[in-house]
């Protein structure tokens, strides 16, 4: 048995059209979305992914306003920028790429950005309310995985849950959205006891692990839907340079019933759900302001 492919290229594509018209609605009333992103430094990876949310609002009619620094820019140059889109109406998002060079204190940049923009999800305003199941900016890969598992139809009340990684930006949020949605949730990370015990008996398997094919088909049961939401660039072997996820992606699809690629999975459906947050924002403004 091969695993279906979950096409997250394909369901982004379907979503993002959805997002486009209600963000040229929005312009129509005057209010046309603007996402700003923040770039610290000059990561390769970081560079393609800003590049593609920059490319993305492009598409979907956001305005994208993009601010890059020196990775030896000193904090308060980042807080002061942070404080005139905080402040500046027409700016509804604000993003600053993660991580940050050492001399930041990237709890304080993230509660810096005003939590009706935040459209990260990752203010801890946010956390709490999501916690609590109340409107709230979700974190946009947990929110993607969410999508593309209501795509499989796999129903989610009562079913097993496993997540691989505890991260404030994917592993924690993933397993608040699953219990809020009736999974039976279990969170694994580097202190569990025989990983391979839990994710053998996950009906949906999250990998958010950082580890390249570091998840197997050994590892899973027959027929479960498996999100990879890894990224990682090969750097030796005979892959070397290419893209791969945390699942060993030819022996998991042996025995999953669904899977995503990487890429065209988790990646696009992330870039997805920051154009959806954007146009939340967007519309909410302009309900506060009459428009
Ligand atoms: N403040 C902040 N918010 C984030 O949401 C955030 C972040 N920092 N830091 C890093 C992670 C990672 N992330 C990705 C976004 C798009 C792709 C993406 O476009 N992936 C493509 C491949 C891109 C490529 O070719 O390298 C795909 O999977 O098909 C991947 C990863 C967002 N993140």
């Amino acid at each position: 048995m091969t695993a279906r492919i979950i096409d997250g290229k394909a369901l982004a594509e379907q979503v993002r059209g959805e997002i486009a018209t209600r963000a040229a609605a929005l312009a129509a009333r005057g209010e046309q979305p603007c996402l700003a992103v923040l770039l610290i430094g000059a990561d390769p990876a970081s560079a393609v992914y800003v590049r593609n949310k920059v490319a993305g609002c492009e598409k979907a009619g956001i305005r994208s306003l993009r601010f890059d620094y020196s990775a030896d820019v000193a904090p308060d140059v980042v807080m002061a920028k942070l404080a005139e889109l905080n402040a500046d109406p027409a700016v509804h998002g604000i993003l600053v790429q993660l991580p940050l060079p050492p001399q930041f204190d990237e709890a304080a940049v993230l509660e810096a950005i005003s939590v009706e923009k935040d459209v990260d999800g990752f203010h801890a305003e946010n956390v709490g309310r999501l916690s609590q199941n109340q409107e709230a900016f979700i974190p946009c890969t947990p929110h993607g995985v969410m999508k593309m598992l209501e795509s499989t139809g796999v129903p989610l009340a009562g079913a097993e849950a496993v997540v691989i990684g505890r991260s404030n930006i994917v592993g924690k949020p993933m397993a608040m959205l699953l219990t809020n949605a009736g999974a039976t949730v279990t969170v694994c990370h580097s202190k569990t006891r025989d990983l391979a015990f839990h994710t053998r008996r996950a009906d949906i398997l999250v990998a958010a692990v950082g580890k390249p094919r570091f998840v197997t088909g050994a590892m899973i049961k027959p027929g479960a839907v498996v999100i990879d939401v890894g990224i990682n660039r090969l750097t030796d072997g005979p892959d070397a340079g290419k893209l791969c996820g945390d699942v060993d992606f030819d022996s998991a699809a042996q025995v999953a019933g669904a899977i995503t690629p990487v890429p065209g999975g988790v990646g696009p459906m992330t870039i997805t759900m920051l154009l959806e947050n954007t146009v939340i924002s967007a519309e909410r403004a302009a309900r506060r302001s009459g428009r």
